[in-house]
């Protein structure tokens, strides 16, 4: 079972060492070629514009679309996570995502003042323990639709992390913590998923 990290922009290296260090074969991904060999992707942070303009320019969009939709599973964290998304408020003109998850995520959610902090997230779903959570630029999740379900939110009850299936979306960057359990909790998603490249 080979697991891919989407390697066109943003921190796409430290997921692809959580995951070695998890014991996960791990390729990058760039090319079609790639995605076809992956049982399970992770959409790293970066800038879900550039991602987005990116994935279309090396014609990965409609691949990731489809694998998507035929179940992969797929791990998105910030920017990943609005690739993620249904529905992007705030995005650049012309801005799309993958989708998948029936959700609506606004960019850049907590503001100029405070692109970035830290703090203890409770993820039952995922972990027994507080989850150190690091929000850079971070997205919101402002609308959780039927089809998915919140697993956790921060202290004035904005949702920053969802599920959805095979689909998995953090707010948040679990890659930059020395948190591992988002990544074994998708791991467990790949491994049970019926989906196989
Ligand atoms: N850390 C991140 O991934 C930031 C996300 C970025 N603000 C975006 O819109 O894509």
């Amino acid at each position: 079972m080979t697991v891919g990290v989407l390697a066109l922009q943003g921190d796409f290296r430290e997921h692809a060492n959580v995951l070695r260090s998890l014991g996960a074969e791990t390729i990058l991904v760039r090319r079609p070629e790639e995605l076809a060999r992956v049982s399970g992707l992770v959409i790293p942070g970066g800038e879900s514009s550039v991602m987005d303009k990116l994935s279309r320019g090396y014609g990965l969009a409609e691949p990731l679309k489809d694998a998507v939709r035929a179940g992969m599973p797929v791990f998105g964290t910030c920017a990943g996570l609005i690739m993620l998304a249904d529905t992007i408020i705030d995005g650049i003109a012309g801005q799309q995502s993958i989708g998948g998850l029936d959700i609506s995520v606004r960019r850049n959610a907590f503001g100029s003042q405070v692109d970035s902090f830290e703090t203890d997230l409770d993820v039952p779903a995922v972990a027994d323990t507080p989850v150190h959570a690091v929000f850079i630029r971070a997205p919101i999740v402002e609308r959780v639709g039927e089809a998915a379900t919140a697993l956790a939110s921060v202290a004035d009850g904005r949702c920053v992390a969802v599920e959805q299936g095979n689909l998995l979306g953090t707010s948040f960057h679990p890659e930059i913590t020395g948190e591992y359990r988002f990544h074994e909790y998708f791991l467990g998603k790949v491994e049970a998923a019926d989906y196989r490249p």
